[in-house]
């Protein structure tokens, strides 16, 4: 379960369904970066791109690699860093934040489709592609049922 939950982790990371967030600044903040600081001015719109902050080199060894088991582990403390829902994925949604209420579900629903996937197909090929703005497609080229069920 330990390395299902971290496949779906990394499904998330590394390419977020929702990247592109936006809304303005309530208040005056100043955002970080590892090396500057950016004022926004209360009323200013902002616009992030979460694969910016779920793919930082920085932060993610081959951050453009899929890395099944990368929060196994002591990978577990790169978790603060998936931003999937809004949000880190150590907090949890409140009345005061825009983090997806629908975070545990998705979660969930998620591990149990890879393990009845798992359990229903000993082997698989598929083809993938990537679409510029729309995120990745995935075609299943051939499926062999389970064996054993
Ligand atoms: C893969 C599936 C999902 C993803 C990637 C996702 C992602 C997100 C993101 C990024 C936001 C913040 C939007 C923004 O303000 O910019 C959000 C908000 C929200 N999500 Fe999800 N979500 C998913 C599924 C769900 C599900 C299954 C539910 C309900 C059962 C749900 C309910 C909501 C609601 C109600 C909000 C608005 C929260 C607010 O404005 O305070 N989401 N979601």
């Amino acid at each position: 379960m330990i390395l299902t939950k971290s496949v779906v982790f990394e499904a998330l990371r590394i390419e977020p369904p929702v990247p592109f967030q936006y809304g303005k600044a309530r208040e005056n903040i100043v955002v970080h970066s590892h090396d500057a600081a950016f004022e926004i001015k209360k009323g200013e719109m902002i616009f992030g791109y979460q694969p910016f902050a779920t793919k930082d080199p920085r932060i993610f060894n081959d951050a453009e690699e899929f890395v099944g088991n990368r929060f196994v582990g002591d990978g577990e403390k790169l978790l603060k860093y998936v931003y999937w829902s809004n949000g880190r994925e150590t907090e949890d949604p409140t009345a005061e934040n825009k983090q997806c209420p629908g975070k545990d579900l998705v979660l969930l629903v998620s591990r149990v489709f890879l393990v009845e996937f798992f359990l229903r197909y000993d082997t698989f090929t598929v083809e993938t592609a990537k679409a510029l703005a729309l995120g990745s497609t995935v075609t299943f080229t051939s499926l062999i049922k389970a064996t054993t069920i």
